[in-house]
């Protein structure tokens, strides 16, 4: 289940601004204001619950830093990428 390094590094290629950080992709969403970035909070929560698969979110003033790994599994596997493309699509007019 766990994608081997190779993988992750092709992958992480596609996903502009996301990097690896030990078992984790992980990237930081910055926002005009604050409750844009709840605004897309709230989107991140669907799109994980709708996939049942969750992040690790950390809220600051105006950014949003999404963690993902698979706990199940210990490590990155393919459904943290496909949760990320799918966060890659949410836009927050
Ligand atoms: C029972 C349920 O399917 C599992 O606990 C799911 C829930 N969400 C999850 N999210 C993540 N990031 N990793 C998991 O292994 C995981 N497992």
């Amino acid at each position: 289940m766990k994608l081997t390094d190779q993988e992750i590094a092709e992958q992480l290629r596609q996903l502009p601004g996301w990097r690896r950080e030990k078992d984790t992709i992980t990237k930081t969403f910055r926002f005009s204001a604050y409750m844009d970035g709840i605004r897309f909070v709230q989107q991140v929560a669907e799109a994980a619950e709708t996939l049942n698969h969750h992040p690790d979110l950390t809220i600051g003033y105006c950014a949003v830093t999404v963690s993902l790994t698979t706990h199940d599994s210990g490590g990155i596997t393919q459904k943290d990428f496909t949760l990320a493309r799918q966060i890659e699509s949410i836009h927050i007019l």
